[in-house]
């Protein structure tokens, strides 16, 4: 099990690139759609590690801190690790203006343009070659599956997806996923998928390929599996539903059934416990909900009625045994090619902690998650369209009892609770990553907290 460390910056004698690139990094981290923490300035910026993966290409780990957050119980200063490749050039190519980050003004890189990489293809080939031919680059490890082999010369993009982390697509044949919040540890994203395939769950793409680094700590960065290139994911495909006033129940109904074959998978492939003591489950949602109110002030007035939702979990029963879940499961973590669902993106709510994110759960979290997302498609269309969310919840949980074995809908109190947890992290995700969205889970938290339904 790889050793975990707390996130330090580290003085090394990279520490003078890092001077002179600190500045414009501060401006340029804030305004990208995978950091978290666009409420607060980077007040720290220090370098964990840098490699030169290519010539004319570093890899960067590095760790920003948001300066001293005025919490009860002086908590230390947030912080997070970023994984970065930045391009350096004496001469840029028009093509890859709008990857520019910035002119460094001193140092050894002085007068040299540095750009994110990741929008230049040929460091795109190159990486996908580093991943093809398995190695290591300083502290960074290049590794795949040998019996799964990826061919060479696949012409690379840059998906352009509102995501958490940034993804390239090989000649619609395979993606890589780049992690972008580094936490150490192994990446569900890696081991879930990779131990789903060797049980055959032949809804999960599997793994081909990984990057992971061994310093400052044992921590994966990135995963190649293929890419299904005739796949629509479920969010877009509900937005359509709704645009066009289809219904959207038989998808929902084989989107239940479907991730009740997931569950089922993965209580196999990992050890599953007795489900979690209701009273340790509300408290730590009842943490979690202080903590977004914290945050985000806008949650404050419904806090009474929220926690209630979570005391309620006391006259329960403790629902299904605890086992490893999805842990962000939404419309948009499914892909739909033909009449069947597949499922991606196992990296669990990524501001979590990793250890957290790879413990057992009760499965009505995921649940949860998804009745969560169809209101959030239904809030796309004005008017509100609460009588579609209601039905695709309704056959979204048919599905998965036909399947399962054990009916979500007789688990009101837990799924009232795990949606009002789920709604609190939403807050939370869109305060910082999409202020604009916020009023969606908002609206959600009202109607938990004052109706409870
Ligand atoms: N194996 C795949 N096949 C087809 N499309 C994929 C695949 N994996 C990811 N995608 C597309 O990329 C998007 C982002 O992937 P995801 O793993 O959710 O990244 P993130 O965690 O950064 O949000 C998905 O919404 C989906 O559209
Ligand atoms: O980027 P990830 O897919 O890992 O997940 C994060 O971003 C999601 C948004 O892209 C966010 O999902 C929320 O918005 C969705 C619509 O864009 C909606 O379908 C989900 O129900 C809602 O939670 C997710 O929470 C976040 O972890």
């Amino acid at each position: 099990m790889p050793k975990t460390a707390p996130l330090r910056p580290r003085r090394t004698r990279l520490a003078e690139p890092m001077a002179s690139l600190g500045g414009l990094l501060r401006e340029w981290l804030p305004r990208q759609r995978w950091f978290a923490g666009k409420d607060r300035p980077v007040a720290e910026l220090g370098l964990l590690s840098m490699t030169e993966l290519f010539p004319g290409c570093l890899h960067l780990l590095v760790h920003t801190g948001h300066g001293p957050v005025p919490a009860p119980g002086g908590a230390p200063p947030a912080g997070d690790c970023y994984q970065l490749l930045l391009g350096v050039r004496e001469h840029m190519s028009p093509r890859l203006g709008r990857a520019v980050i910035g002119q460094v003004q001193d140092g050894p890189l002085a007068g040299r343009t540095v750009y994110d990489a990741l929008h230049d293809p040929r460091t795109a080939q190159l990486l996908l070659e580093r991943l093809r031919h398995p190695g290591k680059a300083g502290p960074l490890r290049f590794e795949a599956n040998p019996s799964r082999p990826v061919p060479g010369g696949l012409a690379p993009r840059l998906l352009d997806a509102e995501q958490s982390n940034s993804s390239l697509i090989y000649g619609d044949e395979f993606i890589l996923k780049l992690f972008r919040r580094i936490q150490p540890g192994v990446n569900p994203d890696l081991e879930v998928p990779d131990a789903l395939a060797r049980q055959g769950c032949g809804r999960v793409p599997a793994p081909v390929a990984w990057m992971r680094t061994t310093y400052p700590y044992e921590a994966t960065l990135g995963v190649l599996q293929p890419f299904l290139d005739d796949a629509t994911d479920g969010w877009t495909l509900s937005l359509n539903a709704l645009a066009s006033g289809d219904d959207f129940t038989l998808q929902a109904h084989e989107l239940g059934q479907a991730m009740a074959d997931v569950h089922l998978a993965l209580a196999d492939a990992f050890p599953s416990r007795a489900p979690g003591e209701n009273g340790r489950t509300a408290a730590a949602m009842t943490e979690r909900l202080t903590a977004a109110a914290h945050c985000v002030p806008a949650l404050q007035p419904f806090v009474p009625g929220l926690r209630a939702a979570f005391a309620a979990l006391s006259t329960c029963d403790s629902g299904p045994p605890a086992q490893r879940i999805h842990g962000d499961l939404h419309l948009g973590q499914v892909l739909r090619a033909g009449r069947d669902w597949f499922v991606i993106d196992f990296e669990g709510e990524p501001s979590r902690p990793l250890s957290e994110r790879r413990s057992a759960h009760s499965p009505v979290r995921d649940i949860a998650g998804m009745l969560r997302s169809f209101d959030y498609a239904a809030r796309q269309r004005r008017p509100w369209r609460p009588e579609w969310a209601r039905r695709c919840r309704e056959a979204f949980c048919a599905g998965y009892a036909a399947r399962a074995g054990w009916d979500p809908r007789k688990k009101h109190g837990l799924l009232r609770a795990y949606e009002t947890d789920r709604a609190v992290y939403e807050v939370l995700y869109e305060a910082r990553h999409r202020p604009d969205w916020l009023p969606v889970p908002m609206a959600a938290i009202e109607r938990l907290a004052v109706r409870g339904d």
